[in-house]
């Protein structure tokens, strides 16, 4: 089976300009990648190569052992993501986001999966708020409840601990490390060490001189000690 995610010697930028040094790794089903590094590495730049939103530099990508292609019905099907962005439709209510979104991907019992994922994500007193009238970090639980609202094989989140209080942290943890459980990879961008040695599996360091595969808790504790 082809792997989730296969990255080789992947360059990535803007206007043809590498801005870090190239990135290779394998994700397979039900494994889960970090990509760590210092502000400004280049880690959200390797996500959205990934996702097909920026075309690589140099090297390659395949998801699910095809070239990426966001256009493709296919790829869309397979592959949720949660940006660092503040992505919703200001007229919709909470439960009508996840709603649409879970609907739109065809999901059976719709309303079901959305009422648990409101209690999940702490949003339950909030189902029929509008975006704007939420605080930042509630406005992320949305956000994020919304990536696990749909199908998918592959998972892939910037800096998901961003405006998460502690309590939320560890449930965004539980979740990956469930979704792994049940055969999904998870790819992420993360300053959070704990979410690493929770969640993955391995890490990349993305820098500008060279870009290493580490095992998880190595990273994490590289972290922690402000060592990357
Ligand atoms: N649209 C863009 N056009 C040109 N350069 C960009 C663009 N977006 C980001 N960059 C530059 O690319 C480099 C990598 O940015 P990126 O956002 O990938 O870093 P990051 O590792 O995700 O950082 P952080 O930890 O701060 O989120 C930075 O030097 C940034 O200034």
């Amino acid at each position: 089976m082809a792997p989730v995610v296969h990255v080789r010697d992947l360059q990535v930028g803007y206007g043809g300009a590498a801005v870090c040094a190239p990135v290779a790794f394998t994700l397979d089903a039900g494994g889960a990648i970090a990509l760590v590094g210092a502000n400004g590495s280049g880690k959200s730049t390797v996500l959205k190569t990934v996702l097909g939103l920026l075309e690589p530099v140099g090297g390659s990508v395949e998801v699910l052992g095809h070239p990426v292609d966001e256009r493709e019905a296919r790829f869309r099907r397979e592959v949720s993501s949660v940006l660092d962005d503040d992505a919703y439709f200001p007229a919709l209510t909470v439960a009508e986001h996840l709603y649409l979104t879970a609907r739109g991907h065809g999901v059976l019992g719709a309303r079901d999966e959305v009422t648990d994922l409101l209690d999940e994500f702490g949003l339950a007193d909030h189902a029929r708020a509008t975006p704007v009238s939420l605080s930042s970090g509630q406005r992320r639980r949305l956000l994020l409840a919304a990536g696990f609202a749909r199908p998918r094989s592959l998972l892939v989140l910037d800096e998901p601990e961003q405006r998460l209080d502690q309590r939320m942290r560890a449930r965004l943890a539980d979740r990956l490390r469930a979704e792994r459980e049940a055969g999904g990879a998870v790819l992420l961008a993360t300053h959070d060490p704990e979410l690493v040695a929770a969640v993955c599996t391995h890490a990349v360091h993305v820098a500008d001189d060279e870009s290493r595969l580490l095992p998880a808790a190595e990273a994490a504790d590289r972290i922690a000690r402000v060592a990357l």
